[in-house]
């Protein structure tokens, strides 16, 4: 060890790297490789998402955008001592065991290559719905994880969902409750996103079960990703419009649920679903008379199948599109049912404070929503890319 090393030891920020910037990931295609960063790493490497340790440390982990055959490559200038994390291997645990191929890309390139002349997309049966973007043709479908090529290809992809979706987690591929839906593009076989969903068993309790001869479910939305190079093209707002669709066509799901949506995500959703909501003429049936009632708003719900936030908040963002004149008494009593222990307690002045101030931002909210629905601008067709054509549904 030389003396520089010896002091460069001291000096702990040159032997620490935000794992964030450090880690590489891309999807390679003929045309070459697709660069981006992560935007989450804590589930890897820990919640400061950082890797100590190495000097001028890069790691490269690159997929064929076909099959997704994973290729690691860790690289470093020096190593502080031997007892530091083992990054190679920390990436290793959350990847297919015996399926990375590490270091030599001629043999990644080879192993993909071969995979790709053998790989197919899933049966025709299982397309849901279908869309041209930009020449080419996508198709959605509906897949689970009891198929081995589907379980394959998941378990390659799913470390995605670590990397951009935050709080995710791995799900249990040995429960039958999970659904996958799928998007491919039809002529090149690329994944282009993919959402996981549960189904819940709803037990609405005992006189309306014993009067029912069907289960009914609730469905949930759980990890939903448009892998980066393809964002920003509607393949997200198609993605859920198929999803949505299918479920409203099932009979034996009673509600549609997300979990944890991010902020994109709200806007995607509130977006589909107030241009679903416009097309089935809903803008023009709001009643006059404020506060709505329980059951108009059950019966909405119920046709639907929409949880009673995500309603509620569709429901005020098309009464303030309409102008409705008893908007503020609509928001302002669904606040002050929402927050009654808070707010029952505090004088008039107060409580009314806070509920306009609370009104001023849901306002201030919806009007950005709205302001930025394409939908309106464009006479409701709900498509951001004048270029994709819908295809009738393949059911
Ligand atoms: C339940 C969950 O999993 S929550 C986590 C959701 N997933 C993620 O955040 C992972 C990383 N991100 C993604 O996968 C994608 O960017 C998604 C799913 C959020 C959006 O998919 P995309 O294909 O890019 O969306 P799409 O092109 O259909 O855009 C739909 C609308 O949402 C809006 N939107 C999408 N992302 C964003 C964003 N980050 N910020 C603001 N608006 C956004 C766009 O304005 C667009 O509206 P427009 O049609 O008026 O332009």
């Amino acid at each position: 060890m030389t003396e520089f090393d010896s002091v460069d030891q001291m000096k702990p920020e040159l032997w620490t790297s935000s794992a964030n910037s450090v880690i590489k990931l891309s999807l390679v295609d003929d045309n070459g490789a697709i660069k981006f960063s992560p935007l989450w790493t804590y589930p890897i490497f820990g919640d400061s998402e950082q890797i100590f340790g190495y000097k001028n440390l890069i790691v490269n982990l690159a997929f064929d955008s076909v099959t997704f055959k994973p290729f690691l490559t860790v690289k470093f200038a020096s190593k502080l001592n031997s007892d530091v994390e083992n990054v190679q291997q920390k990436l290793l645990d959350f990847l297919p065991p015996k399926d990375v191929i590490i270091d030599d890309e001629i043999v990644w390139v080879d192993a993909f290559h071969e995979e790709q002349q053998s790989y197919c997309l899933p049966a025709e049966k299982y397309i849901i719905d279908s869309y041209e973007c930009g020449g080419d043709e996508f198709a959605v479908y509906q897949c689970k994880l009891s198929d081995n090529r589907i379980r394959t290809l998941h378990r390659r992809m799913q470390i995605f969902t670590l990397f951009f979706i935050e709080s995710a987690s791995y799900i249990d591929e040995t429960d039958d409750m999970w659904t996958l839906f799928i998007t491919f593009n039809k002529r090149t076989k690329q994944c282009i996103g993919y959402a996981t969903t549960y189904k819940y068993w709803r037990y609405p309790g005992a006189k309306d079960f014993d009067n029912n001869t069907m289960y009914q479910y609730t469905a949930k939305i759980s990890q939903f990703l448009i892998y980066p190079p393809y964002q920003g093209k509607s393949h997200g707002s198609l993605l859920y419009n198929s999803i949505v669709n299918q479920w409203q066509r099932d009979p034996a799901i009673a509600e549609i649920i997300v979990e944890d949506p991010n902020e994109s995500f709200d806007i995607l959703r509130d977006k589909n679903d107030l241009s679903r909501l416009y097309q089935d003429g809903l803008f023009d049936k709001i009643p006059n008379q404020v506060p709505l009632s329980d059951s108009w708003i059950l019966s909405v719900k119920k046709k639907y199948k929409l949880e009673t936030r995500q309603l509620m908040r569709l429901i005020e963002m098309i009464m303030m599109h309409n102008q409705h004149p008893n908007l503020r008494l609509q928001i302002k009593k669904r606040l002050y049912e929402k927050n009654f222990d808070l707010l029952a307690d505090l004088d008039n002045s107060t409580r009314n404070d806070k509920l306009q101030t609370a009104f001023l931002s849901i306002r201030d909210e919806y009007k950005n929503i709205l302001s930025s629905l394409p939908l309106v601008k464009r006479g409701f067709d709900g498509l951001s890319d004048s270029s994709i054509v819908k295809r009738t549904k393949l059911d």
